[in-house]
């Protein structure tokens, strides 16, 4: 499969390593448009403009998402008869897309940055898009990790939402774990050491089990004992869930705000 990138920063080329990794795209079927090198798959062409010759299979958009007037003023005509566009653009539908660049399937997807491990999630929307074209994205996508597609834009948006940004927040709470390791006395080496494996071993053992996380909590506080305790201070009013209800609102909220934007 032959792509184009434009805009291929920290979740673009996420998402290009893991398909040149898992041989999805050979690493000489790709070129990349971005305002300067950066690090990518050996084999990678990158330059500032798009390359002559040939159109590829997809384009793949990368761009902030207040970038999107830019490269379309600057790529649109060229990209007329490719034949499909998918985009990782926060907030950009795929009416918004088709606008800014009339001619290929427009999807929209939002990936997270352990699609490079081929352990992330890829929600997509685009509810007209035929099935040929559906085919090819799941082809593209599938060495990503799960990959869910979304007919309704506001569970679309809600659970790209939540995926798109559930790492960042996972990330904090091992440095808070971290945090809490350390004022019982861990050095900050041992603290983040322990966090993170703790949590990995956690959500590994999530993932295999047929237990739900409840029950698996349930199993680790032994009557009478530590965790209970410890659970007690996180459930106390619902402490947590308040805190993620409002963490997860305040996400939503923003990305009706970027998508409003997006359409002008
Ligand atoms: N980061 C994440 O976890 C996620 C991000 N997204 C979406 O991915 C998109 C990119 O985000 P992210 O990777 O974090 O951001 P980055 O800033 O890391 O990547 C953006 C890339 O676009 C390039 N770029 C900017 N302007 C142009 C232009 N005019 N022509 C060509 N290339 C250009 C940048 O190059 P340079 O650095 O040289 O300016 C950079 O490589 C956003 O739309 C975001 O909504 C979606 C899900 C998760
Ligand atoms: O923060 C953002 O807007 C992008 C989308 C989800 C993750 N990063």
């Amino acid at each position: 499969m032959r792509l184009w990138m434009i805009g291929c920063g920290n979740m673009g080329s996420a998402m290009l390593r893991r398909w040149v990794d898992s041989g999805t795209v050979a690493a000489g079927d790709v070129d990349v448009v971005n305002r300067t090198d950066r690090a990518l798959p050996d084999g990678v062409r990158q330059a500032r403009d798009l390359p002559d010759g040939p159109l590829p299979d997809v384009v793949v958009l990368g761009v902030k998402p207040q970038q999107l007037a830019d490269v379309a003023a600057r790529f649109a005509g060229r990209l007329a008869d490719v034949p499909l566009l998918v985009s990782m653009l926060a907030g950009c539908d795929p009416a918004t897309l088709s606008a800014a660049f009339p001619g290929p399937v427009a999807v929209q997807t939002m990936p997270n940055l352990p699609v490079e491990l081929g352990r992330g999630v890829v929600a997509i929307h685009a509810p007209a898009a035929p099935d040929a074209a559906r085919a090819t994205v799941d082809r593209l996508m599938a060495p990503l990790g799960l990959v869910e597609w979304f007919d309704d834009p506001a569970r679309f948006a809600a659970a790209g939402a939540l995926s798109g940004t559930a790492p960042a927040f996972v990330f904090r709470v091992i440095d808070a774990l971290a945090a809490g390791g350390r004022a019982i006395g861990l050095s900050p080496q041992e603290a983040a050491a322990v966090a993170l494996a703790a949590v990995e071993g956690a959500a590994a053992m999530a993932a295999a089990s047929d237990r739900t996380p409840a029950a698996l909590a349930d199993a680790v506080a032994s009557p009478g004992g530590m965790t209970r305790e410890g659970l007690n201070v996180l459930d106390a009013d619902r402490a947590l869930d308040t805190l993620f209800e409002r963490t997860l609102t305040a996400v939503a909220r923003r990305g009706e705000e970027m998508a409003a934007a997006a359409k002008g």
